[in-house]
């Protein structure tokens, strides 16, 4: 379902376990911040509402998405339950983006398949800003919400 119809930060609050025993890490690309820093917002909130202690939540921040990849295999070394990598890439005139979303896309994959510590995919890859602050915080909630529900959610699948 597409997000137009599929609000991110609408979800069942109950159906979240407590996540007050978890650490979790969060790297945040540097382009586009108007953008990440919303993502971030919204991921930070969703944790701590589920009872993560702030002091449990790292933040790391890379100068682009293309370095999330690095950025989330140095955290994953670290003692945490679960990553968030935060992006926003947005096409310009080039293929460039092509290439930054593919090569993060497939970098962030194999960073879950290498290492036991899940990454999760908090990457917006917009053809416009505009689809990027509805995203993040605007009119279709925020990515970052999402990608918190996701984090805790593997973090406990990761226990079993
Ligand atoms: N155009 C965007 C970029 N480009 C930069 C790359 O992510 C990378 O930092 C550079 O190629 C050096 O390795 N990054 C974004 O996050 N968003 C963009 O829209
Ligand atoms: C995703 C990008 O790297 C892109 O925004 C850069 O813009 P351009 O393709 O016009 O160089």
């Amino acid at each position: 379902m597409a997000t137009i119809n599929n609000n991110l930060s609408e979800y069942d609050k109950a159906s979240i376990p407590n996540a007050k025993d978890f650490r979790f890490g969060i790297v945040v690309s540097e382009w586009n911040d108007n953008i990440t820093e919303g993502l971030y917002k919204g991921a930070y909130e969703t944790l701590v509402e589920h009872n993560v202690l702030p002091e449990n939540i790292t933040r790391w921040d890379v100068p682009g998405s293309f370095e999330l990849i690095y950025g989330c295999k140095k955290m994953q070394q670290k003692n945490v339950d679960a990553v968030i990598a935060i992006g926003s890439v947005i096409q310009g005139e080039t293929k460039h983006f092509d290439f930054v979303c593919e090569g993060v896309s497939q970098g962030i994959k194999d960073l879950n398949v290498l290492h036991d510590i899940p990454v999760i995919f908090c990457v917006l890859t917009d053809n416009t800003e505009q689809q990027g602050i509805e995203r993040s915080g605007g009119i279709h909630g925020n990515k970052g919400t999402e990608a918190a529900v996701a984090a805790i959610k593997m973090a406990v699948l990761n226990k079993k």
